[in-house]
């Protein structure tokens, strides 16, 4: 994928070539600091252990509003190739987990599942991209060349329609806004609002979310000189799913930390890991397959410290021939979880892609 483009509601960053390519935050961060070059593009990996895939581009443009593309392309038929766990051990795995929590060894950890997709003829990450901004109800959509991180990369692109943002810096302002807790959307209005009313009630979905805000407000507690976290979540929507939301306000002491900073500080949150931090992380890597950048995030960061990054969810990775793609989806556990559900929430999240590539 030739570039890399963020599309939020309120505004587009598209970039093209590269002058530059980062493995690592250190350099990536280094080289805005010195000015050697004005902007930085790319992905973070979900294990910050990971090597991330950080462009310096050649040339970038901000656009006001979501991204327009100037055709939504019909992609070529896809079908799932394999289940990465099967859905009966992606059960059996929530429910070690719960046992777990339950016992009283974690407090929250997200588990998470892929879908493996085979195309008759090559998929375009930009195409695709085009599909999932065009469905999105707020033009959300990242796309991102993941050849900077290795030869295990190479050529493969990340795409995706995120509604949750990490991050976004404008000079001393932080805002967040973490989603955690899924109710799904319904076809009936009046069944729909009730799904959303009965998430917002949900004491099971509040504590979920909760872990969430608790750890921004401890990372950025420190880092910040005003923070402002509601008590309460309020509710927000994609096509598929409704979801706990809370919008965090903070602002930065200085020398205030670059938005590239404060995702290495941030990530991952509890929407993805979860609680204790150590402890979680420890606990996706001994259950899953690696998740490579799902989970992630995606963003840009700019040498005066401003810039967006977006939790990577409601993504696929798109292998260098077009002819294969990686989707994951996964979903927040707690003590009062119920496996049967979370693989139920696990399949509507994957909606969001399937439904994008016309798979049902
Ligand atoms: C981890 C995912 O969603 C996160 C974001 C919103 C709600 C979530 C939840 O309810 O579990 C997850 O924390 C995903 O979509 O793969």
């Amino acid at each position: 994928m030739d570039g890399f483009l963020l599309s939020r509601a309120d505004r587009t960053l598209r970039t093209s070539g590269s002058r530059d390519q980062y493995r690592g935050i250190d350099a990536a961060a280094e080289a805005l600091a010195r000015r050697d070059v004005p902007l930085v593009v790319g992905a973070l990996p979900f294990d910050p252990c990971g090597p991330a895939a950080l462009t310096a581009p050649e040339t970038a443009v901000f656009t006001t509003g979501p991204w327009r593309p100037e055709a939504v392309p019909t992609l070529p038929a896809v079908r799932v190739a394999e289940r990465l766990p099967a859905p009966e051990e992606h059960l059996r795995r929530v429910a070690v987990l719960v046992d777990r929590l339950r016992a009283g060894e974690l407090d929250k950890v997200v588990a998470a599942r892929s879908v493996i997709l085979e195309a008759d003829h090559p998929i375009r990450p930009w195409s695709l991209l085009a599909r999932l901004v065009d469905g999105d109800p707020h033009g959300n959509g990242f796309g991102v060349d993941l050849t900077p991180a290795g030869d295990d990369y190479t050529g493969h692109a990340l795409v995706g329609a995120s509604p949750e943002l990490l991050l976004e810096r404008t000079g001393r302002e932080v805002r967040c806004f973490p989603l955690a807790g899924t109710a799904p959307r319904r076809a009936d209005p009046e069944a729909d609002h009730a799904e959303g009313q009965a998430l917002l009630a949900s004491a099971k979905n509040r504590i979920e979310h909760a872990y969430v805000t608790d750890r921004i407000r401890e990372v950025l507690g420190p880092v910040c000189t005003e923070l402002s976290v509601p008590d309460a979540p309020e509710l927000v929507s994609t096509r598929q799913v409704w979801h706990l939301a809370t919008p965090i306000r903070g602002l930065l002491r200085d020398p205030a930390p670059s938005a590239l900073e404060l995702a290495r500080l941030l990530h991952p949150t509890p929407a993805v890991g979860g609680t204790p931090f150590a402890a979680s992380l420890d606990a996706i890597r001994a259950t899953e397959e690696p998740r490579r950048f799902y989970g992630g995030a995606a963003g840009w960061c700019d040498a005066d410290g401003d810039g967006v990054w977006v939790v990577a969810i409601r993504c696929a990775e798109v292998d260098a021939d077009g002819l294969r793609l990686r989707a994951w989806a996964g979903g927040g556990i707690v003590a009062a979880s119920d496996p049967d559900s979370e693989l139920a929430e696990t399949t509507t999240k994957l909606g969001t892609l399937l439904g994008a590539l016309g798979v049902s």
